[in-house]
């Protein structure tokens, strides 16, 4: 199989899909790899490194999804990217597509196959391909949250661990999976007092078993949030329902109940948001303000520190890449369950049904379009 990897698009988007690493794999499993001019550089991967591996180099992104049978990105494919994704051929990165309908039709009239990073599974129950980020981003959460805190930045003036004699910052998490632990064990490490809410008890039980002393959960009905929001310096978005729009847990009324200058940090905004305030920024220009609290809302937090997080999605994505490109997704995804559950756009038909769901469109089972 010829497997594709342009240079990605979207502003200050520094990682990229393939390392050398697993360019090198790819190679001896006997497939041919072609990677746009550059691709690597953000991340710190040099040109040079990929042909060491094995890759060729190809000067532009029309040449790279002109021929390839399979494109290993990072980021949603931005528009200018989905005109020129073609009937059959596959798609293999990040998508998001429930809160997107305009990527959702142009990957639907495109053609192509479309397995989408965030909704492959494990057998534990965990998004093997969403954890690496959701680890990266959950770290990141508390660091940009105590810079929007800052005065200059539209914050509060709190530090997250306080001084001898002044309290800490009072930190809410909402959500207790990959994001929200990893979000919540940095915030403690600064030394902010912390409480995590989630709805499941099994997980709030396993949070207060490995993390009772070091921050505390709580159940996340709706008067706990907002009793807690009115309290708090600065609230995390960490929730999840694979695959589905984020429900939206604070109000644009209840902004008012909150602390001014407080920072809500929303994670989930890539699945739209679990604030209703929220709205995608970049890491230009990435907080903004209303009702005087500051929200902080990228949808591609790991580009932040795009070589950490390079290596760690591609040591995640490396064996289902590899699964496809041996033996093509229909026998990969027929093979594999947890695969399977990644495939959300065949042939022009969407294959996942909380997407189809969120946007008012027919799906089809992945069965279905595997037999089809
Ligand atoms: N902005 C960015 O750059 C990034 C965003 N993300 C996003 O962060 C979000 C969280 O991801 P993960 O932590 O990996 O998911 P996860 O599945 O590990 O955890 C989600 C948690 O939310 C809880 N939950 C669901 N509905 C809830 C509700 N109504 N109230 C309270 N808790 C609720 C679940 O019980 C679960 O424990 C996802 O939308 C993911 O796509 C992940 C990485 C990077
Ligand atoms: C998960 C995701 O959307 C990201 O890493 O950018
Ligand atoms: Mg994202």
């Amino acid at each position: 199989m010829k497997i594709g990897c342009p240079t990605e698009i979207k502003p200050q988007e520094f990682r990229v899909g393939l390392t050398p690493n697993a360019a090198q794999e790819a190679v001896a499993h006997g497939h041919e790899v072609i990677v746009q001019a550059g691709a690597g550089v953000g991340a710190g991967f040099e040109d040079a490194d990929y042909i060491a591996a094995g890759a060729t180099i190809i000067d532009t992104a029309e040449e790279i999804f002109a021929s390839a049978d399979m494109i290993v990105k990072v980021k949603e494919p931005q528009a200018v990217e989905r005109k020129m994704l073609r009937e059959g051929q596959l798609l293999f990165t990040y998508l998001h597509l429930a809160p997107d309908p305009d990527q959702t039709h142009d990957l639907l009239a495109s053609g192509c196959t479309a397995i989408a990073y965030e909704t492959v599974t494990d057998r534990n129950g965990g998004l093997p391909l969403l954890a690496p980020m959701s680890e990266v981003a959950g770290r990141l959460a508390p660091q940009v949250g105590a810079w929007t805190l800052q005065k200059a930045n539209g914050g509060r003036g709190v530090l997250m661990g306080g001084v001898p004699g002044v309290g800490p910052a009072k930190v809410m998490v909402i959500g207790g999976g990959v994001v929200g632990t990893h979000a919540a064990r940095i915030a403690a490490g600064m030394g902010a007092d912390v409480t995590v809410l989630d709805r499941s008890l099994p997980r709030m039980r396993y949070l207060d078993d490995i993390y009772g002393g070091t921050f505390k959960t709580a159940y996340a009905s709706a008067g706990n949030t907002i009793e807690l929001a009115r309290q708090s310096d600065m609230i995390i978005g960490a929730v999840l329902i694979p695959g589905a729009a984020a429900p939206k847990l604070i109000s644009r009324a209840q902004l008012s109940e909150l602390k001014p200058g407080a920072a809500l940090v929303d994670v989930a905004i890539d699945q739209g948001g679990c604030f209703e305030t929220s709205k995608a920024t970049t890491h230009q220009d990435p907080v903004y303000e209303v009702d005087g609290v500051m929200h902080y809302c990228v949808a591609n937090m790991p580009g932040a520190v795009a070589r950490t997080s390079t290596i760690a999605l591609g040591n995640a994505t490396m064996p289902f890449m590899l699964a496809l490109a041996d033996k093509g997704w229909k026998q990969a995804c027929a093979d594999d369950p947890h695969l399977k559950a990644g495939l959300n756009v065949h042939a022009g038909k969407l294959t996942y049904a909380a997407v189809g769901e969120a946007l008012g469109i027919d799906s089809v089972t992945a069965d279905q379009a595997i037999a089809g």
